[in-house]
């Protein structure tokens, strides 16, 4: 078989596109969606494989800057639209192109590659380990009641302000129904999102364009559900959280049944969170509220009156790679103080082999290389799961994956690694 790997060129988009779209089922996109992805696309950072002119295998590799432990943003290669044609598969079309991916990132001077998997296990080969996970919830809202709690009084016992229409005062609280693609709204909702980014490992900012992805309408996902829609909360008329959602109405001979679908939910403080959640559940015609994707440690789980009915279900959502060991360790910093010598192993990127010092705290990190006496063993997969502090070291080495060579040593990393904010993928990309 002869292929021609290649940089992606606007002229190639269209078939390039139809043959990622045909890997994954061959369902069209609709036009909005085409559109946006078009316009996301990074075409120097992207590659498709030919056979002759048949594109045969795509992939492709946004800029991306990555929030760490510590908060800071690191620069990511955010892997996209893999695929590879169902009649060349197995082949080596996607190791292939997961060698030239990786050698490029490392090129252009990115610490981490970051993706999110069709199925988990394609990616662990090429060091990729699954560092995120999601919280899935379904809450049947007729049962359920959520509860924030009520404003905060000042010095005087005076309440700060009321909910909703009876609010009063200064810090008045108004809820308001708003066109979810006005780009009034749609800066204003950014804006928000922006000052979350820094707070929450795993989130990514979103640059130009990217302002688009939460209100497009994708044909395949509708399923009878409305467009998106906005609603504000404000304080003093000040955007103070926003929630992006649709509603799927639904009724038996019982009467209405319908479903609300969260997308989005950011907030400044936990009064504008609390009544944002509060207005989701109260929707008129709805009994239930589902959200696919939240941060584990969301706290509307502390809001609920009988979270057992909330249908949590966890799953695994951002994988990443430490294309380049010691930078990656030092761009995050550490929740406790560590130092301590790691031997890696990494077969598909051997320049990350071998031993690294790793010294830190909560202000910052150094690690190098060393021909010191290794405190831990791992693969650089396993690194990766950790890097974000959302899975412990120890309970990696309680799957064998991880060695302790010196006594204490496990302890002291797997503590200065976790992170008191789970970390979260807002999105698929
Ligand atoms: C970030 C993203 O975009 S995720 C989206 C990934 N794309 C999809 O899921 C679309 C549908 N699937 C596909 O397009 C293809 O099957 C791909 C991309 C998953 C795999 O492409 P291929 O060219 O067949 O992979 P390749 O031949 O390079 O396989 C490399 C190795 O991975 C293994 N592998 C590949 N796909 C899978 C899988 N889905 N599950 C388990 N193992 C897999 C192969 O068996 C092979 O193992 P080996 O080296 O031990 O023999």
């Amino acid at each position: 078989m002869t292929t021609d790997l290649r940089v992606l060129t606007p002229d190639d988009w269209d078939r390039w596109y139809k043959a990622f779209e045909h890997a994954f089922g061959g369902v069209t996109e609709t036009a909005q969606e085409r559109a946006l992805w078009r316009d996301l696309t990074e075409f120097g950072r992207s590659l498709g494989v030919w056979d002759e002119d048949e594109c045969v295998a795509t992939a492709g590799a946004f800029r991306f800057g990555l929030t760490v432990p510590g908060g800071a943003r690191v620069d990511a290669a955010g892997i996209t639209m893999v695929s590879v044609a169902p009649t060349y598969r197995r082949r080596g079309l996607l190791s292939a192109m997961m060698r030239r991916q990786l050698d490029d990132v490392r090129a252009w001077g990115e610490p981490l590659a970051i993706l999110t998997a069709s199925e988990p296990p394609i990616y662990g080969r090429f060091g990729y380990g699954a560092a995120t996970q999601e919280l899935a919830a379904e809450i049947d809202t007729a049962r359920v009641r959520i509860a924030p709690p009520r404003r905060a009084v000042d010095a005087d016992g005076v309440p700060r302000g009321g909910t909703g229409e009876g609010g009063a005062g200064a810090g008045r609280i108004r809820l308001r129904q708003v066109g979810a693609t006005d780009p009034a709204v749609r800066a204003a909702c950014e804006e928000i999102y922006a000052a979350v980014v820094p707070e929450r490992p795993g989130m990514i900012a979103r640059t130009p364009g990217w302002e688009r992805l939460p209100v497009v309408n994708g044909e395949r996902e509708r399923d009878g559900m409305s467009p998106v829609q906005c609603v504000l909360v404000e304080r003093d008329g000040e955007v103070a959280g926003f929630t992006l959602y649709r509603v799927k109405p639904e009724w038996d001979r019982s009467g209405p049944k319908g479903t609300v679908e969260l997308r989005e939910l950011y907030a400044r403080d936990a009064e504008a969170y609390g009544e944002l959640w509060r207005f989701l559940f109260g929707i008129d015609l709805t009994s239930t509220v589902r959200a696919r994707n939240r941060p584990v440690d969301d706290p509307f789980q502390h809001l609920v009156s009988d979270v057992r009915r909330c249908g949590l279900q966890v799953r695994d959502a951002l994988y990443v790679r430490l294309v380049e060991v010691g930078a990656a360790l030092e761009a995050r910093t550490y929740r406790t103080p560590v130092d301590v010598v790691l031997e890696v192993e990494d077969a598909f990127c051997p320049w990350n082999e071998g031993r690294w010092r790793l010294t830190g705290d909560a202000k910052g990190a150094a690690c190098v290389r060393t021909a010191d006496q290794a405190d831990l063993a791992l693969s650089v997969r396993e690194l990766a799961a950790a890097y974000l502090g959302g899975v412990s070291l120890t309970s990696l080495a309680g799957a064998g994956r991880v060695t302790e060579l010196r006594p204490g040593a496990l302890a002291e990393a797997s503590t200065a690694f976790s992170s008191d904010v789970a970390p979260w993928l807002p999105h698929g990309f």
